[in-house]
């Protein structure tokens, strides 16, 4: 794993910041040495100085911004002008990466005032180096800055570099995605508590059938198509099962589900 070089700066210390550091430390691609935490409210700095003492945490980021050649921008879309407008110097070279849903990397170059920026849309899955992310790089972003936001986001699972226009579909997918995947474990687990099974055993089940069955998949790089018929036997259960989910529109659920979401990032990028 690509060990970063320099100061790395978060700034919004919330559910995806910590996701992200976590892993990205537990990979040793950052030492907390390294790091420090932007962030304003008392309760999420009490967080990170329970849970890593070696990382600083401030209120302003004025220095420990003048001091970073890396900046992480983990705020919602609405905030990410104030975090810009807060540094009083110039953002100059240094690699701006922004997480933020559907702030655009045009957006990122006026608000910083800079073209080292970086959209990327992981997902929360990288606390558990388990993520799915994609990126696109600002006109003036180096191949090294490049491979630095590699470093980071392979750390904590898969990443793709693609064109900006993607990444609100990546968003509606992959990044919105582990959303839909948890209400379709409580489903599953609910249908086996309506089906006689105790709560733990149901939740246990359903969780290990969706991550072996993705895990299935991923390694023997068959056809999803080709793995559910493999189930499925003639007369048999799965296809009982399978028939009740086409009734009910399962697919096109999912399939609406993901475009209200990637509508809803170009949404936020017109708003933020
Ligand atoms: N939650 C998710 O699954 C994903 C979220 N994102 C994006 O990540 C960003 C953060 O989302 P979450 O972590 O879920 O939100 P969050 O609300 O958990 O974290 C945001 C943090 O920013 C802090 N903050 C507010 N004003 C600030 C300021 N002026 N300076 C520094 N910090 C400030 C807040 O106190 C909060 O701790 C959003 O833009 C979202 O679109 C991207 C991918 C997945
Ligand atoms: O719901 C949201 O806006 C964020 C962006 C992707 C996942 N969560």
């Amino acid at each position: 794993m690509n060990r970063i070089e320099g100061k790395l700066v978060l700034l919004g210390g919330g559910k995806m910041g910590r996701a992200l550091i976590k892993g990205v430390l537990s990979a040793g691609v950052t030492t907390e040495s390294q790091l420090t935490v932007v962030e304003p409210h008392a309760g999420a700095q009490q967080w990170w100085r329970d849970e890593l003492p070696g990382v600083s945490v401030t209120g302003d980021g004025q220095a420990a911004i003048e001091a970073a050649q890396i900046v992480l921008v983990a705020v919602k879309p609405n905030v990410v002008q104030q975090v810009a407008g807060s540094f009083s110097g110039s953002w100059g070279e240094r690699l701006v990466i922004s997480i933020a849903a559907g702030v655009t990397l045009e957006r990122l170059q006026n608000l910083f005032d800079s073209r080292c920026v970086v959209r990327v849309m992981p997902n929360t899955p990288c606390l558990v180096g388990a993520g799915a992310s994609a990126y696109a790089c600002g006109e003036a972003v180096s191949s090294e800055q490049a491979a630095t936001v590699a470093a980071i986001f392979s750390a904590v699972g898969v990443v793709d570099q693609v064109d900006e226009q993607l990444l609100d579909a990546v968003t509606g997918l992959s990044g919105s995605g582990p959303a839909y995947v948890f209400v379709i474990i409580e489903a599953l687990a609910d249908g086996g508590v309506a089906a006689g099974l105790p709560r733990p055993l149901a939740m246990q089940l359903a969780t290990q059938t969706v991550l072996g069955a993705a895990q299935l998949l991923q390694e023997t790089g068959e056809h999803p198509a080709a793995l559910k018929d493999a189930v499925a036997s003639p007369g048999g259960t799965t296809i009982a099962g399978l028939s009740v989910l086409e009734q009910n529109g399962l697919r096109s659920a999912m399939i609406e589900a993901v475009k209200a979401a990637t509508e809803r990032s170009r949404a936020l990028g017109s708003h933020a």
